[in-house]
């Protein structure tokens, strides 16, 4: 198999065909997305090895403390997206605000942004356990050639043109959607590019993998704690497993490979849950539907929401589409909790 396969670049050239752009712009866009996965996967490979370890010491907007990887990672991103001028504007965990690009002319003519994690699973990084990275990609709404706005970033999810993320982890890989099925790829460290290693990835109907932090047990809502009961109850193909990385993007990976449903609900120590909508849950809910999985906060359907904020919350729920389907079942037997 090894080198038979296309590798990210001939495939996204392939399939150009189904971009909604002829420009090649999206095209490079990928591309810029690809280059700047390989260089933050070099320092992560070698985190123990080199200063990335710890924290950076600054918080940013969400009160979180940064890590050097978080900052690391998303210099990286936004130096390739705004030197290769392939973007008009870029919205990141790590900055408190949008990016507007001006090219080198002083004027933008692009059609792109780009909101991106830059570093997912931040509790990990230290300790050797996968992480990722995830972009999510809209066509602006402002005119093209004047400073992007906010409203170009505060687009409902079913806007998106599409969506992906890299995992660090035993392999590299990098996973995206343009609205055309879900693939994979494989990063060959030996010759550094990405192959096409797991094409059209469909998560099963169902599976046995329930993935929540049950540490916050007692905050969460009945819906939830009904549902962690039935997952655990000696029925049928249950009691499910439990498997929780910390990092979504690594959870969300072998759910949609094994089946399996990874939750972060509403608690009453963080009402809106942890995830943000924008750059985690959105990004991640095109994939999963693409890959015939399901997402929702527990009642709607995530990629329906409309956002309000750069960086708002929002409880998450996906995976295999029967299993959310059930703790959607369960929730709805508690609808004050959609109220969040
Ligand atoms: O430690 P907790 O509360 O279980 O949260 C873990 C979740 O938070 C995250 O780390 C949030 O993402 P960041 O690391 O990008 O902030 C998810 O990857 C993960 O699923
Ligand atoms: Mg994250
Ligand atoms: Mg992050």
């Amino acid at each position: 198999m090894e080198n038979n396969n296309l590798t990210l670049g001939e495939f996204i050239i392939e399939n150009q065909k189904h971009y909604k752009s002829t420009s090649g712009e999206f095209t490079r866009l990928l591309s810029s997305i690809k280059l700047a996965a390989k260089v933050v996967n070099y320092k992560v490979n070698k985190a123990g090895l080199v200063d990335i370890m710890g924290a950076a010491g600054e918080t940013n907007i969400q009160g979180e403390d940064q890590q050097k990887l978080d900052v690391y990672a998303n210099d990286v991103f936004m130096k390739t997206l705004i030197n290769r001028e392939i973007v008009c504007g870029i919205a990141s965990e790590e900055e408190d605000d949008f990016v507007t690009i001006t090219g080198k002319e002083g004027t933008n003519e692009n059609k792109y942004v780009v909101l991106i994690d830059p570093l997912d699973g931040s509790s990990n990084i230290d300790v050797n356990v996968s992480v990722g990275t995830i972009f999510s990609i809209y066509k602006r709404v402002t005119p093209i050639g004047t400073p992007v706005q906010i409203e170009d970033f505060l687009q409902p999810g079913n806007l998106q043109v599409a969506a992906g993320y890299v995992v660090y982890g035993t392999s590299t890989m990098l996973v995206y959607t343009s609205g055309n099925g879900v693939d994979g790829f494989t990063l060959n460290p030996a010759i550094g590019s990405f192959y096409l290693s797991h094409p059209k990835f469909r998560f099963p109907d169902d599976g046995k993998i329930y993935s929540i932090n049950e540490g916050n047990y007692i905050h969460f809502p009945q819906g939830v704690k009904d549902y962690l009961k039935y997952c655990q109850e000696e029925k049928d193909e249950r009691p499910y497993t439990s498997r929780y990385i910390g990092s979504l993007v690594s959870d969300f990976h072998r759910n949609m490979i094994k089946g399996g449903i990874y939750m972060y609900p509403t608690s009453s120590i963080g009402p809106k849950g942890k995830l943000r909508l924008l750059y985690e849950c959105n990004p991640m809910a095109f994939l999963a539907e693409q890959a015939n999985g399901k997402a929702s906060d527990g009642f709607k359907r995530i990629l329906d929401i409309k956002p309000t904020e750069l960086h708002q919350r929002v409880p998450f729920f996906c995976g295999s589409k029967n299993m959310v389907a059930k703790a959607e079942e369960f929730m709805a037997n508690y609808p004050e909790d959609a109220d969040y």
